[in-house]
């Protein structure tokens, strides 16, 4: 949907417009490459995201996506079981996964057994055999993972994934204990496993996110950087969709 190197902003008048867009958006982009390759890739964010993707489980996709090609992973997930109320995995299952039929090998959780670092380590690792076994690309550019899709929600103080401002570090997968927005412990991909994409679609609706977004939009050049501006304005496609803004 968009041009390589180049940034797409979409603006809708309404949530539910955005997720019909996101829902073909996403469609199309699995097809194209469970055609061109055998497989999709898809990286999940938390917050409002899955209810925003939910035209996807709904006809026609539902029955016109091949959901037998799709291996799912997480950008970032909260150190709770899985069964948790804040979990990602949980959120996504409920929301998503429970409605199509994706191979339960092929959805990648984090270890809910482990500690924060442990958690991150050991979800590092997984990606690491995938690559090996050429589940997962690398980016020849870069030398990190090269997912296919990722779907990032933004938060109100411009963070993206678990990325909040003054966290960044350049690992694959990597964890906090002190995130803002609760709960505190979470693991999270970095910025240049997130960089390294082939899409990146990031997914804003509410007013209350406008101030954050607009200067990565390139609206404000000189207010402070945010994390969302660091996946902005990189030499890779994206788009980002938005409501209400
Ligand atoms: O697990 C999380 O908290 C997220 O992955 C996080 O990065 C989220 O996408 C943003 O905070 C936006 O969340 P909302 O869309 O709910 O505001």
């Amino acid at each position: 949907m968009s041009e390589k190197g180049k940034g797409k902003v979409e603006v809708f008048d309404s949530e539910e417009d955005l997720s019909v867009s996101l829902a073909k958006y996403t469609a199309d982009l699995a097809d194209k490459f469970s055609k061109e390759k055998g497989s999709f890739t898809v990286v999940l964010s938390g917050g409002s995201l899955i209810k925003s993707l939910r035209k996807v489980v709904e006809p026609p996709y539902v029955d016109a996506v091949d959901w037998s090609t799709w291996h799912v992973f997480w950008v970032d997930e909260r150190v709770v079981p899985k069964d948790h109320d804040d979990s990602n995995y949980k959120l996504a299952f409920d929301g998503f996964l429970s409605k199509v039929p994706i191979l339960p090998g092929k959805v990648y959780a984090i270890n809910d057994a482990l500690p924060a670092e442990g958690a991150a380590d050991d979800y590092e690792t997984c990606l690491k055999h995938l690559v090996k076994s050429n589940v997962i690309s690398v980016s020849a550019a870069t030398g990190f993972p090269k997912f296919d899709l990722m779907l990032l929600g933004m938060g109100p103080d411009g963070h993206v994934a678990s990325l909040f401002p003054g966290h960044e570090n350049e690992k694959w997968v990597t964890f906090i204990k002190d995130s803002p927005k609760p709960p505190p412990e979470r693991i999270t991909f970095t910025f240049p496993v997130i960089n390294s994409s082939a899409d990146v679609a990031l997914v804003v609706c509410g007013a209350g996110k406008a101030s954050p977004v607009h200067p990565a939009l390139g609206n404000d050049q000189n207010s402070d950087p945010l994390p969302v501006g660091l996946v902005f304005g990189q030499g890779y496609s994206f788009q980002a969709v938005s409501c209400m803004l």
